[in-house]
């Protein structure tokens, strides 16, 4: 059964991007680079869900230092594949944010405007540093400016799925990041 569902899903999808062992192994390689830079300072690492959730299972696992984590839920695709253009916070942290060194866990940066939204809360909450450690960057569809610390892949203009990433809630527990057949959405939108 799972199987039959993990092949309808897999039919849905153009082409593969980056399998388990490539996203393994960029995940090992950020995770290494967050410890070298915050040894000794107790990083409040924040996962934006859904999204990240994947993704930041994993990466704390490279993690070697004390950290702490949050999670915060904000939306703003819905059902779509475009951007609504307004950020909505569903579940805010439950940490102090004041005096932290806040880094923020993405699965992919696109517009920027969900990251640029963090970004501008945290510091407003007055974060002692804020940066960001995203698995994919899609710098071609960007519409407000964002300063990506730490960034896995650059990805290709072109709607993903997979590996926490979803299309109207689907995909994300595809074990690969790959792109979404334009038919599966074209109809919908
Ligand atoms: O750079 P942007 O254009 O803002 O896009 C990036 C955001 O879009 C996705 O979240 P979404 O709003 O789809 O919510 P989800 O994580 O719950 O799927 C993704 O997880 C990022 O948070
Ligand atoms: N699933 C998914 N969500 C996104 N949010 C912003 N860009 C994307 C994307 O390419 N795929």
């Amino acid at each position: 059964m799972l199987k039959e569902l993990r092949a309808m899903m897999h039919q849905d999808i153009e082409s593969i991007l980056y399998d388990q062992a490539a996203i393994q192994q960029v995940t090992a390689k950020l995770g290494k680079q967050v410890t070298a830079d915050y040894q000794g300072k107790n990083p409040l690492v924040i996962c934006v869900l859904k999204g990240a959730v994947l993704f930041m299972a994993d990466l704390v696992r490279q993690i070697d230092t004390h950290l702490e984590m949050d999670f915060m839920d904000v939306s703003s695709y819905g059902n779509s594949t475009v951007s609504s253009g307004e950020v909505k916070i569903v579940k805010d942290v439950n940490t102090q944010i004041a005096g932290r060194d806040v880094l923020i866990v993405e699965d992919i940066v696109d517009t920027g405007r969900t990251l640029h939204y963090l970004v501008d809360l945290f510091k407003y909450r007055q974060a002692k540093s804020v940066k960001i450690c995203t698995l994919l960057d899609k710098p071609a569809t960007r519409v407000v400016p964002v300063q990506v610390d730490y960034a896995g892949f650059k990805v290709p203009d072109a709607f993903l799925v997979g590996y926490g990433l979803d299309y109207a809630e689907r995909y994300r527990n595809l074990p690969y990041i790959g792109i979404l057949k334009s038919a599966v959405y074209q109809l919908k939108q």
